[in-house]
């Protein structure tokens, strides 16, 4: 054992202290400089007491945001993350969604150019084939091309409602009517790279897959000129590290406002001007033909805005919640919005990290797993027939399958609170009705009925199956048939799964 000595306390002991030497007033000190010296010393004690405020203010907000429920909405791109949290939005925190509303029209035209332009893509490919032919990527097609009118009405009866009653035309006509609207529609086609650069605030990704948008959070904020929302962005590093909460931080894009976007407002004119051609063109028999042999495969957001493209074009258009909800627009990275949600009586602050899907976007998740209470994972069920943007050999529920499997085997997510939505269900039902064959695409599917609950109970099988292959810790998964642009439907399966989480939360709580 040793002893040790203290050492002795002496009079003198701030004689060496830096500190106390550069307070400390000098010998000769004047009456004018005792002033200055106390009112720095004043100011000084002002800019501590600041400092221990904000630290403990800081201390008691994460005492209280550990209490706070953190939900992730995971699953592959296009899987309905982004929708499902708009439904959350609109619930939850509904004037941030009206405060927005008018920055959705840029990127409801630039779902319209696109699909005008991948109309063009898909006359030049095939050009001049053989109509008698089917598409060999496309088997489900068995009859010709050049469907009659009886199957046309059978398969898109929103479409032949109108234009059954035209006369056939001849060839040369249609030809002739094709290249007109191409040239009419040139100018419309020639904005999109500048729509494209303003929604994303030049924010380009490598292999993004059909050259899709992609957003980080708070850009409506951005492209306002506003900070309405309190959605703020976690930015990670390229290694995924986590760093400080920050509001609309993601990047320095100049803020513009809408009502005085030059751009926006000579798109708005464009797309009026056009309108008439762009339906003439989706109505164009040529295009109903290459729609029915499943060369021209657009999807359903640009379906929904091509047949509402009379309103959508107007002047004077403001989005709909339903437009808003079928906008589409990739999501970067992690976005995170914060709801205070009211359950059983008690006010929780809700924290829902709404993730980009894509396969180059998935690495940024991890840092959020951690402390994570309850995971919804999306899986569009309508995806059979689907293959991956980032990979086109991969099939859309294979990729749904793979990555749940790795959802539910994760060691740091093995307590969290687990719900499945089974996706895009009318977007299944539309899909079946048009006689798109499961078999075709997932050949153990067999024989089975190609019917609506056939399918899904087939595909929830699998599902459950995947969950239970890794449930060491006996959790429960909670699963939904959703379409979540349907509002009314969406909206008490969240008030079923909050109520469900909020009681898991609660018993953790409990148990603390
Ligand atoms: N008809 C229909 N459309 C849906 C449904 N769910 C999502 N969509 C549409 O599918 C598109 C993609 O949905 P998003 O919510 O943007 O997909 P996401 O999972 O956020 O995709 P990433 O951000 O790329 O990961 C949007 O245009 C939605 O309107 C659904 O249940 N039915
Ligand atoms: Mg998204």
């Amino acid at each position: 054992m040793i002893h040790t000595q203290r050492p002795t306390v002496t009079a003198n002991i701030d004689r060496d202290d830096p500190l106390a030497v550069a307070i400390r007033p000098s010998p000769g000190e004047s009456a004018q400089e005792k002033e200055i010296r106390l009112q720095r010393e004043a100011e000084a004690k002002r800019v501590s007491d600041r400092i221990d405020e904000q630290l403990s203010q800081d201390r008691e907000r994460y005492r209280k945001s550990k209490q706070d429920v953190r939900l992730l909405l995971l699953g592959q791109a296009e899987s309905g993350k982004s929708t499902l949290q708009k439904q959350f939005q609109l619930m939850y925190n509904p004037n941030s969604l009206e405060e927005e509303r008018i920055s959705w029209r840029a990127v409801i035209y630039y779902n319209i150019i696109r699909p005008v332009r991948r109309i063009f893509e898909a006359i030049d490919a095939f050009d001049g084939e053989d109509d008698d032919e089917s598409d060999p990527n496309s088997p489900d097609f068995t009859g010709k091309i050049m469907a009659s009118t009886s199957d046309l009405t059978h398969m898109f009866p929103q479409l032949t409602a109108t234009g059954s009653s035209s006369p056939p035309m001849s060839d040369a006509a249609e030809d002739a009517q094709l290249v007109h609207l191409r040239a009419q529609l040139a100018p419309l086609l020639a904005v999109e790279p500048s729509l494209a650069e303003r929604i994303s605030g030049g924010l380009n990704v490598a292999g993004s897959g059909k050259g899709n948008v992609y957003v980080r959070s708070g850009w409506q904020a951005r492209s306002l000129g506003l900070s309405f929302s309190r959605a703020r962005s976690r930015n990670d590093s390229m290694s995924g590290g986590r760093r400080s909460l920050s509001r609309n931080s993601s990047d320095g894009a100049a803020p513009v406002t809408a009502a005085h976007d030059v751009l926006i407002e000579d798109v708005a004119r464009l797309v009026d001007q056009c309108k008439d051609d762009i339906k003439q063109l989706w109505q164009h028999p040529a295009i109903r033909r290459l729609r029915a042999a499943r060369k021209l495969r657009l999807e359903e957001w640009a379906e929904f805005f091509m047949d509402n493209i009379t309103r959508v074009c107007s002047t004077g258009y403001v989005p709909t919640t339903d437009d808003i909800l079928h906008a589409r627009i990739q999501t970067m990275g992690v976005a995170e919005h914060i709801f205070d949600v009211a359950v059983h009586g008690r006010v929780v602050t809700w924290h829902l990290f709404d993730v980009g899907g894509a396969r180059g976007q998935r690495h940024t998740w991890i840092p959020y797993f951690d402390d994570a209470n309850a995971i919804i994972f999306l899986a569009p069920v309508s995806g059979y027939d689907q293959f991956l943007d980032e990979d086109p050999r991969t099939n859309r529920i294979d990729d749904s399958l793979q990555l749940f499997t790795q959802i539910c085997a994760n060691p740091l997510l093995k307590k969290v609170h687990l719900v499945l939505f089974l996706n895009k269900t009318d977007v299944l039902q539309q899909k079946l009705a048009r006689g798109i064959r499961v078999k075709k695409y997932i050949t153990s599917f067999g024989d089975r009925p190609q019917e609506f609950d056939s399918v899904v109970n087939y595909f929830k099988a699998h599902f459950t199956q995947v969950h239970k292959r890794n449930n060491d810790s006996k959790r429960v998964l909670y699963t939904h048939l959703t379409s979540v642009v349907d509002t009314k439907a969406t909206k008490s399966i969240i008030t079923n799964v909050s109520d469900s989480i909020f009681r898991k939360y609660l018993e953790e709580a409990a148990l603390v």
